[in-house]
């Protein structure tokens, strides 16, 4: 594979509660009758019921409103905590979690105990953050990444990397399981991210929605060149290095919602689109990051190949277990990659 060029193809505690409805204080085990307001809603006479204790659970996981100051309470918290200001943060996909356990001098903050953190709900997602060090750089690894089909919205999903950021990350490395739906790929492959196709941003949703922050980026942030060239050209470069450039790839992901794996149609569909592989994550991270102005390195590991063509064939099916197993396979790879291109960042530092 030669260097990649964009043209060629080769390659709260006090934030905001969200949600209306009753929320006086109840005894806890009453339930508190919560009635969607508006015409609609009392049209259709359409009410549920919650115990309070839930409608505090929903109403936490619904939260989306991460002030500034809260933000910096949390990185605040892990700095302190670890004693080091890490340089390069890095996200770990399904099953890839070993990426995190390569990290030495591991200091490891359970997401529970984190002050305002939400906690990880997918088989693969270990919820633990790891500061330490890799090839000699300060470095962050979440053990668990958050999704939009787990119930959080996607400023809640992507809010840890503004976490990283106030730490101090100048670097993102966001790794995820994906479909293959190139024809040319195959399962076990890598493909560097170069661009996105914001299927979640279609429908309308960003994890930029809401007032901005100036303190972390603009109001209209441009996403051009989101994917930094000179880390795909290193990464490539490494692939040779590690003999495993043909099965490395340069292409476009795109997320959709979840937590259903795509039809057929969806699936041609994202084709034609000129997408390469998909998955249910990743995009609204790189969106926060580029917004706060991080230099990202995103891949996928292919865990399943995606059908385009209609068969009765059960193997064309997506599985977890199956996303699960590829990654478990080829964790190794994956580490090596991650820990060649921090040495050359630390390199080049
Ligand atoms: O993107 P990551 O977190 O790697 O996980 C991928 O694997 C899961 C589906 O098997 C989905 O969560 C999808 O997004
Ligand atoms: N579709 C969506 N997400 C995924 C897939 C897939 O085929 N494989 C791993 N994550």
């Amino acid at each position: 594979m030669t260097g990649y060029s964009s043209k060629t193809d080769v390659a709260t505690a006090n934030g905001k509660q969200n949600g209306s409805g009753n929320q006086t204080g109840e005894n806890g085990t009453k339930p508190t009758e919560f009635t969607p307001q508006g015409n609609h809603a009392s049209e259709n006479n359409i009410q549920c019921s919650l115990t309070s204790d839930e409608f505090r659970a929903v109403n936490l996981m619904r939260q989306d409103m991460y002030p500034y100051e809260v933000i910096q309470e949390i990185a605040d918290f892990i700095v302190k905590g670890s004693g080091i200001r890490p340089k390069i943060g890095i996200i770990c996909g399904s099953g890839l979690g070993s990426l995190a356990d390569i990290i030495q001098n591991p200091k490891v903050f359970d997401y529970e105990k984190i002050p305002n953190f939400p906690v990880s709900t997918v088989e693969g997602h270990a919820g633990r953050l790891v500061v330490g060090t890799l090839e000699g750089a300060n470095v962050m690894a979440m053990q668990g990444r958050f999704h939009f089909y787990e119930g959080y919205p996607l400023a809640k999903c992507s809010m840890p990397v503004r976490v990283m950021k106030l730490c101090g990350v100048e670097y993102l490395f966001a790794t995820n399981a994906a479909g293959g739906i190139n024809p040319k790929y195959a399962v076990g492959d890598i493909m560097l991210m170069h661009d996105h196709v914001n299927m979640l941003g279609f429908a309308g949703n960003s994890p930029l929605q809401g007032p901005n922050d100036p303190r972390f980026g603009p109001r209209f942030p441009a996403l051009v060149n989101s994917y930094n060239k000179d880390l795909i050209n290193k990464a490539i470069e490494i692939s040779k290095t590690m003999g495993i450039e043909s099965s490395v790839h340069v292409g476009v992901y795109s997320c959709l919602g979840g937590p259903t794996y795509e039809t057929i149609a969806e699936l041609k569909a994202l084709r034609m689109m000129g997408v390469d592989a998909v998955g249910m994550s990743t995009v609204h991270e790189v969106i926060t990051a580029r917004h706060c102005d991080m230099k990202v390195f995103a891949f996928s590991l292919i865990t399943n190949k995606c059908a385009t063509e209609y068969s009765d064939k059960k193997d064309d099916e997506a599985s977890h277990d199956e996303v699960m197993a590829v990654a478990k396979n080829r964790q190794k790879t994956c580490c090596e990659l991650v820990s060649r291109l921090v040495a050359e960042i630390q390199k080049t530092a």
